[in-house]
């Protein structure tokens, strides 16, 4: 069985295999976090400032494929006990977490560290994983973790949630884009990951990275940081950085999104760094389309004058996509029209 990162009690110096080719470091130059990323607030999304709000979550997809929300609803409470029973889920004995072990993309919740090949990779990623698969919650809660207490019933509650919230986003976008309310129920959205990144503190963060850099392959993505930096984006070609703001979440459309809007809507290259002093435990949420549904640019003006992707399975998309290594670009030109 592979070691977690989170079971190593204390490492002075960074592994070799962990050491990135010299081109695909993070060096030393500090990334700051960046002003520019847009900050929508949800709080009046019921009234007169509806409309507004719609154009800020597409202007600001368009421009830079992520931005941040707060008000969206999702107390405190709940998002701060979820994240406590994560960490301490990665803070408990290696014995326990070893049952949880697994890297079959169906199983109701798999544990692994940097990527689902391991095994085969050049280098490894600063990060242990622990995915939970969610929707509908009965068919898989009774595989996660029982420990610590309550672990089940806030990791459910969170998974609710989190789905309901996504969901606003959708339907402001579907205003957003001129697509009929309820576009992106059912099949569309129909497999939720809840997917935990925990980093313990790194001994030299200009060497290796906690993600690499990626686009999001799924709809939408959002993701609870923390209060640890890491997220970075990229921007016309510069990396920025995603402050870590108090109760926010951070939304990425993904790749799907970009097809059914025809190329309108972008998603955001993003990657992890990872920190010398602390450990950052991230909870990102994940709504995937099903495998048989066909994605194709959406009919009516958002593809005029033509569409410029073929449809295709969500199934032919993730197998191109893993096919030309999970590379945002290369992937969409094989569906390219
Ligand atoms: O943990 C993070 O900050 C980002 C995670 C992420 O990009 C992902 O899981 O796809
Ligand atoms: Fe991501």
């Amino acid at each position: 069985m592979v070691v977690l990162i989170s079971n190593w009690s204390s490492v002075q110096s960074l592994p070799e295999s962990y050491v990135f080719p010299p081109d695909r470091r993070p060096g030393t130059h500090e990334i700051p976090a960046s002003n520019d990323i847009p900050i929508i607030d949800l709080r009046k999304i019921d009234g007169p400032d509806r409309s507004d709000i719609v154009q800020q979550i597409i202007t600001a997809s368009q421009d830079f494929g992520l931005f941040q929300v707060i008000n969206h609803g999702v107390s405190r409470d709940l998002t701060d006990q979820t994240m406590g029973v994560l960490r301490e889920f990665f803070a408990a004995p290696a014995e326990f977490k070893a049952r949880f072990y697994s890297n079959d993309l169906n199983s109701s919740c798999r544990l692994y560290t940097s990527t689902l090949n391991y095994e085969n990779e050049e280098f490894h990623y600063w990060r242990d994983n622990l995915t939970h698969r969610c929707h509908p919650i009965e068919d898989h809660i009774d595989h996660w973790p029982e420990n610590p207490l309550h672990y089940r019933k806030v990791v459910a509650e969170y998974s609710i949630e989190s789905r309901k919230f996504l969901f606003t986003i959708l339907e402001l976008i579907c205003d957003g884009i001129g697509l009929e309310t309820g576009y992106f129920e059912g099949e569309m959205s129909k497999n939720q990951l809840v997917s935990v990144n925990h980093h313990i503190p790194c001994p030299d963060p200009s060497l290796t990275l906690g993600m690499p850099e990626h686009c999001d392959p799924n709809l939408i993505s959002m993701l609870q940081q923390g209060d640890v930096c890491g997220l970075q984006a990229l921007k016309d070609g510069q990396w920025i950085g995603v402050e870590p703001l108090p109760g926010a979440f951070v939304v990425i459309p993904g790749l799907q999104l970009r097809v059914i809007s025809n190329g309108k809507l972008a998603s955001a290259v993003h990657r992890v760094v990872t920190d010398s002093k602390r450990s950052r435990t991230t909870i990102g949420t994940f709504l995937n389309p099903s495998n048989d549904i066909l994605i194709r640019p959406a009919d009516g003006p958002i593809s005029s004058p033509a569409p410029v992707y073929r449809g295709y399975t969500y199934k032919e998309f993730f197998s191109a996509f893993t096919g030309n290594n999970c590379e945002a670009e290369s992937t969409l030109r094989c569906f390219k029209l």
